[in-house]
């Protein structure tokens, strides 16, 4: 089976900064039955001080030892009292992610456990000036929920007991973000609307937005007080557009890294572009010179959000050879049809003793590969969502679907223009909402997400 294709977090012994992944370095940390993830991740370390001077290490360190204790007297004061030797449970929760360094948080990290995205629009009335104070705000707050910190003020504590958990909080400029800001000369062409598919279902009410906030944990209240957190901290500057829950498997709960699967019971994502390939961050970044993009966007990506209902029940129906079909994949292990493993080369020529491709000609897997579509790719990194049960009876459940890439006319939208001529996963599927968002480049130490655009 293959790593997952994109880094998962670990903890490393010393603080690293954002870059790790792109020099290939890997680093396996199934040190504990309950943390076997795969590892190979940048700018990962452990937690630091939470507000009363007691690391979230330190704390999580009790919950083994001394839950049932904690969970009787409650609150601070069993904190305190806990052994300092006490064995951690799992390093998961003392997994930290860098704020800092050359591009945001959240694009190279493995999958994580939770994730909320959440749109704004500016209020009416504020422009530029109040976007700044925003944005500062949103990465002060970024940066010390990442590092295990409390927020700035009236911390709601609900993530107390944990560390980060590899908390990632993500921004992003929509296209209308420019002409209510006044900066419509620093808007990327890159942040032209996407074209319509007719395949489409769009609620526009739950597509794009002024900003966009992404955030990823591996525990559900860390992600839950980090949502929070931005929420309050956008105060009467921007109000809420729309706002989507998803996860993916919690780290641990395969006996051994692999791939993760999605609602339909695929692997998703064996063929992501690695890091390590050559041509990885020419393919999901903004070069820092010599392309098109605006000079604020250097070392950013532009991501494509899709929510992507799955037809479950239609699905379900389906023979496993027939839904192996659809995608071109066998479901057990994700190998192609053709033959071999997780991570053998599709062989798009191999015919059966009747003379049918093996893969068949509207296969998923078959008709997205960059070699059928001008070399187009993007780095998928979605999460699952489950919105509970129609009152016909049918799931609302499917793929919050984010791809990241240099320029979406050359990733996302040439791929889907061809899906939208009819790939077999189609039927299957509906897109419900969509965005598209310019993430600029992380901020250096001392500076705000998105400075350079609003201040340059
Ligand atoms: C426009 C881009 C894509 C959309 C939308 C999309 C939706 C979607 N995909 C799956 C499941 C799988 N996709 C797989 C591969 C794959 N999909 C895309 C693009 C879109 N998918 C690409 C670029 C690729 C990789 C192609 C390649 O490089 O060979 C696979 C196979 C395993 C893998 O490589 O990940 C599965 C399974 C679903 C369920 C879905 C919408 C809900
Ligand atoms: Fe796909």
């Amino acid at each position: 089976m293959a790593d997952q294709s994109i880094p998962e977090a670990r903890t490393p012994a010393t603080p690293r900064d954002g870059e790790t992944p792109l020099n290939g370095e890997t680093a396996p940390h199934g040190e504990t039955p309950l943390h076997g993830e795969t590892a190979l991740n940048g700018g990962v370390r452990e937690s630091s001080s939470h507000k009363e001077g007691i690391s979230r290490r330190r704390l999580l360190g009790t919950a083994g030892a001394t839950g049932l204790v904690l969970g009787a007297a409650g609150g601070a004061v069993g904190y305190a009292a806990r052994p300092a030797e006490a064995t951690p449970l799992s390093s998961l929760g003392a997994d930290q992610v860098m704020f800092h360094g050359k591009h945001q948080p959240g694009i190279l990290q493995g999958l994580q456990a939770r994730g909320h995205l959440i749109a704004f629009d500016l209020a009416a009335g504020a422009g530029r000036k109040e976007a700044a104070a925003l944005l500062r705000r949103w990465s002060e707050t970024a940066r010390r929920l990442m590092a295990g910190e409390p927020a700035q003020q009236d911390d709601t504590d609900v993530a107390r007991d944990a560390g980060p958990s590899s908390l990632t909080i993500t921004f992003g400029f929509g296209h209308s973000f420019f002409a209510r800001t006044g900066l419509e000369k620093q808007r990327p062409v890159a942040l032209d609307p996407l074209p319509d598919f007719s395949s489409d279902q769009l609620d526009k009410a739950r597509s794009n937005g002024d900003l966009w906030v992404q955030i990823g944990a591996h525990d559900a209240l860390v992600a839950f007080h980090a949502l929070r957190a931005i929420q309050k901290d956008a105060g009467q500057a921007a109000k809420v557009r729309w706002q989507m829950n998803g996860f993916n498997r919690s780290p641990g709960a395969t006996a051994h890294p692999m791939t993760a699967r999605n609602l339909m019971g695929q692997m998703d994502g064996t063929r992501n572009p690695k890091p390590t390939d050559a041509d990885f961050a020419e393919r999901v970044f903004v070069p820092e010179s010599g392309s098109k993009d605006p000079a604020w966007m250097a070392n950013g990506s532009y991501a494509v959000v899709r929510r992507i209902r799955m037809l479950l029940d239609d699905w379900e129906q389906l023979s496993v050879k027939e839904q192996e079909d659809v995608i071109g994949r066998r479901k057990s292990d994700g190998a192609p049809l053709s033959g071999g493993t997780e991570t053998t080369e599709m062989d798009l020529e191999k015919t059966d003793k009747a003379g049918n491709l093996v893969v068949p000609l509207n296969a998923h897997a078959r008709i997205t590969r960059p070699d059928q579509n001008g070399g187009a790719a993007m780095l998928r990194r979605p999460f699952s969502y489950h919105d509970g049960i129609d009152a016909d009876g049918v799931p609302d459940a499917g793929l919050l679907f984010i791809c990241w890439q240099a320029d979406p006319l050359r990733g996302f939208v040439t791929v889907q223009r061809k899906l939208d001529r009819g790939d077999a996963l189609s039927k299957f599927i509906r897109h419900e909402a969509s965005g598209l968002f310019a993430v600029p480049g992380g901020a250096a130490e001392g500076e705000y997400v998105g400075q350079r655009l609003l201040e340059g």
